[in-house]
């Protein structure tokens, strides 16, 4: 795949006009990824709502019902969908923030990220949150350009300013220099102007028997 091409991919495409700027639309013969935007349109509700408890109760049995549908088409992490979609903001991967990599290069990656309240630590994304947006993007450039496997070894985060809900953040990353195995890499959140989250992380390269579990799927 031509990730450079990834921006207009199917379920790739954010409806200006939605009420919900968190739920993408998507192509219409697309269906895991509108089974995708389901999920994330459920997580955003729930977080926004008060239901009444008798309301919990019974909206607990229809998601239960939902969730004992989806068993029925369990297969190996090689095999799921969810993850390995790499067309798709997030790959799919619903705890992911939708992050869209639009740009990768050897040594540089680009994309954009907007969460709602269900990443949100109290008005402003969570401080977990950020890390995942960093290691997703900084991981990607890593292992690059035909690069071996590499693993995310630390990642050191710097909040520098409330990052805001519901608008949208651009994110960089960089690739300093490899020294041995090691790669270095650095990453930046952006809103506007205002330089929001930093963070510098080392990659290893994985030996060979420390690949076992990494398969094709795991490349875009
Ligand atoms: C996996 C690939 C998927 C990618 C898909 C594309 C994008 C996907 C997007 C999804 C994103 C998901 C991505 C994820 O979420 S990856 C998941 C999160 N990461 C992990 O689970 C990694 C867990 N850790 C390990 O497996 C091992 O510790 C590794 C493999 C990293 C190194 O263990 P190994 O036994 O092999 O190596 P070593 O110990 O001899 O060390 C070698 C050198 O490194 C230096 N060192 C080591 N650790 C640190 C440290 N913490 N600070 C500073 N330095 C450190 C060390 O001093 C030494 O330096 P030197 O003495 O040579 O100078």
């Amino acid at each position: 795949m031509d990730i450079t091409q990834q921006s207009t991919m199917p379920g790739d495409i954010w409806n200006p006009d939605w009420n919900d700027p968190f739920v993408p639309t998507v192509e219409p013969n697309d269906a895991f990824a509108e089974l995708v935007s389901a999920v994330h349109e459920v997580q955003e509700a729930f977080t926004r709502a008060r239901p009444t408890p008798t309301d919990c109760a019974a909206l607990a049995t229809e998601l239960r019902a939902v969730a004992a549908k989806l068993k029925m088409f369990e297969v190996g992490e090689d095999d799921q969908l969810a993850g390995h979609r790499w067309d798709l903001a997030g790959r799919g991967q619903v705890m992911a923030p939708p992050l869209r990599i639009e740009e990768v290069t050897a040594t540089t990656a680009k994309g954009r990220v907007t969460v709602g309240r269900f990443h949100s630590g109290r008005y402003a994304m969570n401080g977990g949150v950020t890390p995942l947006i960093f290691d997703e993007i900084m991981a990607r450039l890593a292992n690059s350009a035909g690069r071996p496997w590499a693993r995310t070894a630390s990642l050191d985060v710097d909040f520098r300013a409330p990052a805001p809900l519901d608008v949208e953040l651009r994110v960089q990353a960089q690739f300093l220099r490899q020294d041995g195995r090691k790669r270095y890499m650095r990453g930046t959140m952006h809103h506007g102007d205002v330089l929001v989250a930093e963070a510098d992380g080392l990659w290893v390269e994985l030996k060979p028997e420390q690949t076992r579990n990494i398969s094709e799927r795991d490349t875009p």
